[in-house]
């Protein structure tokens, strides 16, 4: 054999030990891949700073965060478009539905920003709040229907009344599957969305399509308070607003259905701030905006939701706002940049 042979023995060698030989820096990387999705902004920036392939990987996580704020728990992604500083996102825990605090303490962390997309696998969007369930004395789920097709069925006993502000659906105790008519509310995000920076009001939620009026937008997601946790949740956020130089926003909603007699009867607390989902980032407007909200009971469900329905056609990229409510009980609320022509010039503020 002449001398092209063996050069050409040679190379087949050492693209076989190529292919063999483990690389331990590639191994190393991949496992830096998987790793730091799980770190807060903070931490990812101070690994960042270690070498040139780590600030490499942090960019590419940081992007990935901001090209889908619902990290694939909706079915479209929910971008965020900055233009106005240096956030390229906001960073809290994602849950597509209503979670009891006991549930979601226990997921400090959650991947964000994995190199690949994969549906959620993660146990937070399986402990709804929607597992709190009316039942008989056997234990056995109550109130639902065993319709086949419930939009069409005259009859179907979910189907109740719809007023204003209040709704009724199947719930978990019901025949239907999710696909059913009568749960409209409970298939997470359809409309493509978008969360964008104003230098006054943070973070806004926005239309990225056209929205025809009655549309349902999102339901308000965060962690079901008791009020004495509300309470003291919404001091030490007073405390961080007025204390943190990066202004620190808050999510905490009380709701209170109330009695024909105007009593209030229920009152639910929702915080999204530490947990929650892109209803998070509706700003308020001293109009009323373009949200209107429904509570939505399910049959067999022992608490009911709030969700967001457009009031009237919105256009693309207009932004999507709600009134906060009426009160404004501190003399020194915080500014409003609603920009309506009834603006108060203050946001409301009840006592938590
Ligand atoms: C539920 S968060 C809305 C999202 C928030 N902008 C953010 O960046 O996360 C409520 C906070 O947003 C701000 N905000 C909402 N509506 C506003 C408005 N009309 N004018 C000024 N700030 C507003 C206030 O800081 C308020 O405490």
């Amino acid at each position: 054999m002449g001398p092209l042979g063996t050069r050409k023995r040679c190379e087949a060698n050492q693209h076989q030990r190529l292919e063999e030989e483990p690389n331990p820096a590639g191994s190393f990387l991949q496992c830096f891949e998987l790793v730091l999705p799980w770190l807060t902004p903070q931490e990812l920036s101070h690994v960042s700073l270690t070498s040139k392939s780590l600030y490499h990987i942090s960019k590419s996580i940081t992007l990935r965060r901001s090209s889908d704020a619902s990290r694939s728990f909706e079915n479209l992604p929910i971008p965020f478009h900055n233009t106005v500083d240096n956030h390229p996102y906001a960073y809290f825990i994602y849950t597509p539905s209503q979670i009891l605090p006991s549930f979601s303490l226990q997921f400090q962390r959650q991947a964000w920003g994995l190199g690949f997309t994969a549906r959620p696998n993660n146990a937070i969007c399986r402990l709804p709040v929607e597992r709190l369930v009316l039942v008989d004395d056997s234990g056995k789920s109550v109130s639902g229907c065993d319709c086949k097709r419930c939009g069409d069925q005259v009859g179907c006993p979910c189907i109740g009344f719809d007023g204003l502000d209040v709704a009724s659906e199947c719930g978990p105790s019901c025949e239907c599957g999710l696909e059913c008519g009568n749960r409209s509310t409970q298939r997470g995000v359809s409309l493509r969305l978008k969360i964008v920076r104003d230098r006054r009001k943070g973070w806004g939620l926005y239309a990225d399509q056209f929205i025809e009026e009655g549309r349902f937008v999102c339901e308000y997601a965060g962690e079901v308070l008791t009020t004495k946790e509300a309470t003291n949740r919404q001091q030490k956020y007073d405390g961080l607003a007025s204390s943190s130089s990066d202004h620190f926003t808050s999510a905490l909603l009380v709701l209170r259905e109330h009695l024909p007699s105007g009593k209030a009867c229920l009152r639910i607390n929702i915080d999204a701030t530490r947990v929650g989902n892109v209803a998070r980032f509706i700003n308020h407007s001293c109009d009323g905006g373009n949200l209107s909200t429904k509570l939505v009971r399910s049959s067999g469900a022992l608490l009911p939701r709030l969700c967001f329905f457009s009031s009237r056609e919105i256009q693309e990229n207009e932004e999507l706002t709600f009134s906060y409510g009426e009160i404004r009980l501190r003399s020194n609320g915080l500014q409003c940049f609603c920009g309506s022509s009834c603006c108060f010039g203050t946001l409301p503020s009840e006592q938590t």
